[in-house]
């Protein structure tokens, strides 16, 4: 008879303690028993290339589920290098002993070995489904087997046991069935297989198991039931294959499969880096953004691996917030996990792959930008937004990495430019970078301030976006270069002789100005003689600091505009067009009417900025006086 030995008191209370709260997920039960079969065909494996082993074929190795339905068991069984009596007790008997850890320790110093098991507790945690667990073990070479067998995880008993060839096979016994918890469901083939997807797909050997499928009979319609073999994980994980195996319709798929996309990825990265932090990365930038993209509901991150075995689905830290449209994955087997393999123990290198991530996905995207224009800017209608927040967040501590990524469209190009582009075409007396924002680009195109740029020749850059001023008012300059909204402040244009002319014109016209500035005191803080306007008569530009379209955006802001942060109007007066010489006559005739103009002037400007009228009533019979009073 064997003799029960019980736990040690301290590892019960750890076991106890472990088993109801390290892992917020029983099902990954699995995951670990499945690993723990992996690291020791792993151990044979390597023990194999060092002595030569004849009897030991890499294609033998496998790990084979089977449920008993009528019994309620599960079991794992591998081919691997197998447990003596003393590894049995030493391994599965002490908690947090790991016989895995031990071997990497032993042989990394000759070679890296990439083994999984760390904690020695892992097994343990089939208790949390199972209230019996077998285990029958034959090492490597031994004529000897064993049966390791514990109830209710409370101690466990040894006995020699009959077994055909070497390896270990791992029988649970559910626990029976609760309110909460329905343990037979570990017993059905497409959890099973919905399991080894999710956490065991790249376990280098087959997971294999016989399943019952109905097949379509060939050259027949008529079905029939199968029993097979099947290999449940896909072994090998795409991003282990070197690129030049990997075709595009295989990327896109993993893709499309992965991340359910419906549409192919516009781009697909894929990196391998060796260093302290050594990792794989297999990322794909969406060609749309997902419907949910924009809402709370979208959550960043990339999937992590270790080691083949998935970790988490999200890790967030691994992507910053201005690349979160990139989907994808990170494998790497030098993580600290936790003891459960939900969390990550450091985030230093953590941190440090995501720096490298985020410089490798700019270097695609500037790639793409000097190779691929068009697929460029594909990316840019899709996640430009994105970009330009990215400009303007944190205070602008990311501009000048995302600052070579910028696109706006250009004036005098019709089409989207880049800031460097821009700057490398300026003219040669030209200071700074022109812009000028609104609604779209065609009503940008058609307002008066662009007409005089536009004859002299200057690019200018045409903001549609709400984020694009912000963005370029927090990047202040580009190349040394400092942008210019050139509908606000004094654009410095005009030469000496122009300079003087608008001067003395504003001299003589004083009265005029003052009556009209006198009717608008509410409105605007001046009115002055333009000289920014060619054929329009009138325009309204802001003073320096606030523009028009940074009060429209702060307005439409869910808040409000709390702080109630308005631009400085000035109304502009063409003195060159037939408009001021009217002015001129009804001032001079009539100087009670010069309200009205100025009222109906004023009103115009705001419609041609795209505000509303204040009172659109009063606008539409002050026009219908002066029609009448034209034509009667
Ligand atoms: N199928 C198996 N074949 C051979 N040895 C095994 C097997 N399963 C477990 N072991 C041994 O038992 C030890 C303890 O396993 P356990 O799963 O508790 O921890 P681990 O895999 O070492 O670490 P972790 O907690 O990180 O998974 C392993 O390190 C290994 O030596």
């Amino acid at each position: 008879m064997a003799k029960k030995k019980a736990f040690k008191a301290e590892s019960k209370r750890l076991m106890d303690l472990m088993i109801n709260s390290i892992y917020t997920h029983k099902e990954i039960f699995l995951r670990e028993l499945i690993s723990n079969a992996s690291d020791a065909i792993d151990k044979l494996y390597y023990k194999a290339l060092k002595e030569n082993l004849s009897d030991v074929k890499k294609e033998d190795f496998k790990i084979e589920l089977s449920v008993d339905k009528e019994n309620r068991t599960l079991t794992i069984r591998d081919n691997g290098i197998g447990m003596s009596k003393e590894e049995l007790e030493n391994n599965l008997g002490t908690i947090a002993k790991s016989g895995s850890f031990d071997f990497k320790a032993e042989h990394d110093k000759e070679e890296e070995i990439d083994i999984i098991g760390q904690f020695g507790v892992g097994f343990y945690s089939a208790f949390m489904v199972a209230d019996k667990v077998e285990v029958i073990s034959k090492q490597y070479g031994s004529d000897d087997a064993y049966r390791w067998y514990s109830e209710n995880s409370d101690g466990y008993e040894i006995i020699n046991y009959g077994k055909d060839g070497y390896g270990t096979e791992i029988t649970l016994f559910l626990k029976p069935n609760t309110d909460d918890e329905n343990y037979d469901e570990y017993l059905e083939t497409y959890t099973i297989e919905r399991l080894i997807k999710k956490y065991s797909d790249y376990i280098r050997y087959p997971i294999m198991m016989q399943v019952t499928e109905e097949k379509k009979k060939e050259d027949s319609d008529e079905v029939e039931t199968v029993v097979e073999d099947k290999t449940l994980n896909s072994m090998v994980p795409i991003w282990k294959r070197s690129k030049s195996e990997i075709s595009e319709e295989e990327y896109d798929n993993f893709y499309m499969d992965k991340f359910q996309d419906y549409n192919k990825p516009l781009e697909v990265i894929h990196t391998s880096v060796e260093g302290t932090v050594s990792y794989d990365a297999l990322l794909f930038i969406p060609s749309k953004p997902p419907m949910n993209y924009y809402s709370n509901d979208y959550e960043k991150g990339l999937q992590l691996y270790s080691s083949g075995v998935f970790i988490m689905d999200k890790a967030s830290e691994l992507i910053p917030e201005h690349f979160r449209f990139v989907r994808g994955l990170v494998d790497s087997q030098d993580l600290s996990l936790n003891i459960s393999r939900e969390m990550l123990q450091h985030d230093r290198q953590l941190r440090a792959i995501a720096s490298r991530i985020e410089k490798k996905i700019k270097s695609e995207l500037l790639k793409m930008l000097r190779t691929e224009r068009e697929k460029y800017e594909e990316f840019w209608s899709a996640f430009g937004t994105q970009i330009k927040y990215g400009v303007y967040a944190d205070f602008g501590s990311h501009k000048e990495l995302l600052q070579d990524l910028l696109m706006f469209y250009s004036s005098k190009e019709k089409k989207l430019v880049t800031l460097d582009e821009y700057v490398s075409r300026m003219k040669e007396d030209q200071k700074e970078i022109y812009y000028i924002s609104g609604d779209d680009v065609d009503s940008i195109d058609k307002m008066p301030q662009v007409e005089l740029l536009k004859n002299k020749e200057y690019e200018i850059l045409y903001l549609s976006d709400d984020v694009d001023e912000f963005a370029l008012q927090m990047m202040q300059n580009f190349k040394e270069k400092t942008f210019k909204n050139i509908a606000q402040g004094d654009l410095d244009l005009a030469d000496e002789d122009e300079k003087k002319k608008l001067e003395e014109e504003s001299k003589e016209n004083k009265d005029l100005l003052e009556a009209l500035q006198d009717a608008l005191k509410d409105q605007v803080s001046e009115v002055k003689l333009s000289a920014r306007l060619v054929s329009h008569p009138v325009v309204l530009s802001a003073a320096d600091g606030m523009s028009f379209e940074m009060e429209k955006v702060l307005s439409q802001m869910p808040e409000g505009n709390p702080m109630g942060m308005k631009a400085t109007k000035i109304l502009e007066i063409n003195p060159n067009h037939e408009l001021f010489k009217a002015l001129q006559n009804v001032y001079a005739k009539n100087k009670d009417e010069i309200a009205d103009y100025a009222s109906i002037l004023y009103d115009q400007a705001l419609l041609m900025e795209g505000f509303k009228i204040e009172d659109p009533i009063a606008y539409a019979d002050k026009i219908a006086k002066l029609i009448v009073k034209a034509n009667v």
